[in-house]
């Protein structure tokens, strides 16, 4: 075969449901970037015109006639060059998730996508119809007649096809018929949300693929917290017969992060600059880097003017403190201090004059002063250490920081309580009411500086909470977003100290030295959250155990008890109270402000792990734990 050169591209995008102008203004900034740099073919995310996360709006037929009347306002930007661009398509009572293909102004046609994905957080088969292999159709569209189906193109003697994310992850994937028809370059239109580690099964869809089918491979994901609670990485892969060629930055802050290469066609092509190495992953790294863009994409998609939070000096509220003042200092320096205010959209332009003028390091903090704002809001059980630990934190970023105490509404309440009932309430009798009126107190307060400052409150339950419900509702779990109700406890003390290393917050030395407790009791009990409930690795292990392994809670105990966790009788103790609670509180999970999606699964009903609300509680289940005798 004579030799052919392309030049390749695939483009991230943060787009956004239904945000027309948002998602077509990133199409036309990618597609100019593209022709200014001679690319033959841009391949851009999986339905990014409308964005992918429409949800139930998919099965309304206007969406997809809406989104067929931008193709074709984006067809007329594609000025000699390929653009292959997201769109869900209504043929005949059906919709399919496509990809349009456009040449220099034409359509030529439309890729649907064949194998639908239905496992974790993806619902597809709920909206699309998947396409069978092979099969090629026309049909008419205001007017005209379009081709759809498992289309080969070509471009300059090159053939192409598509794998449309979902397609690339099962064994029978369309590259594998394709090759066989002379394929030697394949388009991979994506939506693949982030979760730990990710990148790396991605790495190998790709790259293993083109050395297995020998051809070329271009790969586009979206970016950024599009839809509220799953985040894309905006990852862009350009790989051939084995060998990466390119690969960007992760997560960045940009609208469009695109990445080109021009490959060579032919029998034997020569592949001129490879990436022999990509750095190890480190999944603190990454933890920081998915929370704080989704969190700056939920503040501006939401216009909101920055965030508050309840801070109690303790290792949730200190983590979401620190992970606005990691978005402040990611963002400029992705971005740049211009292009960050002006991307926040909330400051006037005198305001944005400031910050531009200031040196870096003091635009962080003065950016972080106005985008959280902390309270500490403490009781007679509150310890000195965790004062010193919420203000030395939230000096150390620049936080602004509140000071006061709610003894005197707890006090209000339970005298009227008690004058209604007749009765004092004691901790003996009323343990956990006692507790909770704490808790609840706390939220009217910090909602009226959130209102105030027309930002979002922070939730700062925690998954290892979320899954036994230790957690006072509209209580500490009030707020707007609830960015960390994903990741466990375990993992969030390791980040703390890492993020005080390695990302240098010394502010986080304070927490770092603490036990986690809810300081609710009196303090001469020296409540913890692993005495009232379990150590948090344990706890983190049964859940995992229960829901992603899928075992049954007899196995769940035969398993930690052959690791040698704990002796029988505690461990099954462990185990009943883990499953006790956990079928007791789904209503809580329920009702969790919405949480980001970061771990390869979780335990958000809306995303992840449906459970019923009521249910019989494992009871004969748990029950069976008594007649195992080790
Ligand atoms: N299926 C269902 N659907 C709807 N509602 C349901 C329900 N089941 C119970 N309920 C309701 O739930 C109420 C109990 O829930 P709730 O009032 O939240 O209280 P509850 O879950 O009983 O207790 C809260 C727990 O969280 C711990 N906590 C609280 C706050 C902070 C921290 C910390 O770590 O800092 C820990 C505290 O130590 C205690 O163990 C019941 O009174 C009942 O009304
Ligand atoms: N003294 C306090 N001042 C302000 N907010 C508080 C105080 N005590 C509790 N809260 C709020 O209630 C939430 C729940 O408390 P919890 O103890 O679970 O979390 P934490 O204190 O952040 O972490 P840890 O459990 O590690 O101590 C806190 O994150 C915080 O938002
Ligand atoms: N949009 C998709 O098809 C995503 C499914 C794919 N398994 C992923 O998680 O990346």
């Amino acid at each position: 075969m004579e030799e052919t050169r392309l030049m390749l591209a695939g483009a991230a995008l943060n787009q956004t449901p239904l945000d027309w102008e948002n998602n077509l203004q990133n199409i036309k900034d990618a597609i100019t970037e593209a022709i200014s740099n001679n690319v033959d073919i841009l391949v851009l995310p999986e339905l990014c015109i409308t964005g992918y996360g429409c949800e139930d709006l998919f099965l309304s037929t206007w969406l997809a006639e809406e989104a067929f009347l931008k193709l074709l306002e984006i067809k007329e930007w594609c000025e000699n060059i390929t653009v292959c661009v997201g769109i869900p398509l209504w043929l005949e009572n059906n919709v399919y998730n496509t990809s349009c293909v456009i040449k220099s102004r034409e359509i030529v046609g439309f890729t649907a996508k064949q194998f639908l994905a239905n496992d974790g957080v993806h619902y597809e088969p709920r909206w699309f119809t998947p396409w069978p292999a092979d099969v090629v159709q026309e049909f008419e569209m205001l007017g005209n007649i379009y081709s759809v189906g498992d289309i080969i193109y070509e471009e300059q003697g090159v053939k192409y096809a598509f794998e449309i994310c979902e397609d690339a992850w099962r064994p029978n994937r369309p590259a594998e018929r394709h090759v066989l028809k002379g394929v030697q370059l394949i388009l991979n239109p994506s939506a693949s949300h982030f979760a730990l580690s990710k990148t790396d099964i991605r790495y190998r869809l790709v790259v293993d693929a083109s050395k297995k089918y020998q051809c070329a491979y271009v790969y586009a994901n979206l970016l950024g917290n599009e839809a509220g609670r799953m985040i894309y990485d905006g990852e862009v892969l350009i790989a051939q017969n084995g060998k990466l060629i390119r690969r960007n930055e992760l997560l960045c802050y940009k609208n469009v992060d695109m990445e080109c290469a021009e490959v060579c066609f032919s029998d034997n092509p020569t592949i001129e600059e490879t990436i022999e190495y990509l750095p190890p992953i480190d999944e603190n790294k990454e933890v920081f880097a998915a929370l704080t863009l989704a969190l700056f994409d939920y503040m501006r998609k939401t216009y909101s003017r920055g965030f508050v939070l309840s801070l109690s000096g303790g290792a949730d509220s200190s983590l979401c403190a620190v992970a606005v003042a990691e978005m402040v200092r990611r963002g400029i320096e992705s971005l740049g201090v211009s292009a960050f205010v002006a991307k926040a959209k909330m400051f006037s332009a005198a305001e944005m004059a400031e910050f531009e003028a200031m040196p870096e390091g003091q635009a962080v903090k003065e950016l972080v002063s106005r985008l959280l704002t902390c309270a500490y809001q403490g009781t007679v059980n509150s310890s000195d250490d965790t004062f010193n630990s919420a203000k030395g934190l939230a000096d150390s970023i620049g936080a602004a920081f509140y000071n006061w105490t709610i003894d005197e509404e707890v006090q209000s309440y339970t005298s009227k309580i008690e004058s209604a009932l007749h009765r004092p309430l004691t901790w003996e009798h009323d343990d956990i009411t006692l507790q909770n009126i704490q808790a609840r107190v706390r939220a009217p307060g910090i909602w009226m500086l959130t209102n105030i400052k027309n930002a979002l409150l922070m939730a700062t339950s925690n998954r290892s909470e979320g899954a036994v419900g230790y957690t006072t509702m509209d209580g500490d779990t009030a707020g707007g977003i609830s960015p960390i109700a994903g990741i466990d406890k375990a993992f969030i003390r390791q980040l703390l100290l890492w993020a005080q290393q390695e990302l240098s917050y010394e502010g986080l030395q304070y927490v770092n030295s603490l036990q986690p407790s809810a300081e609710l009791r009196p303090s001469e009990e020296a409540q913890t959250d692993e005495k009232d409930l379990m150590p948090y690795e344990v706890l983190n292990q049964i859940e995992r155990l229960a829901f992603y392994d899928r075992l049954a809670p007899d196995k769940v105990y035969q398993q930690l008890l052959d690791q040698g966790v704990a002796s029988p009788e505690t461990l099954k103790q462990w185990v009943k109270k883990f499953y006790t609670l956990w079928g007791r509180n789904q209503w809580k999970r329920e009702r969790f402000a919405p949480s980001f999606h970061l771990d390869d699964y979780n335990l958000d009903p809306r995303s992840w792990l449906r459970f019923p609300i009521l249910s019989g509680g494992f009871k004969d289940e748990l029950g069976k734990l008594d007649n195992i005798t080790r």
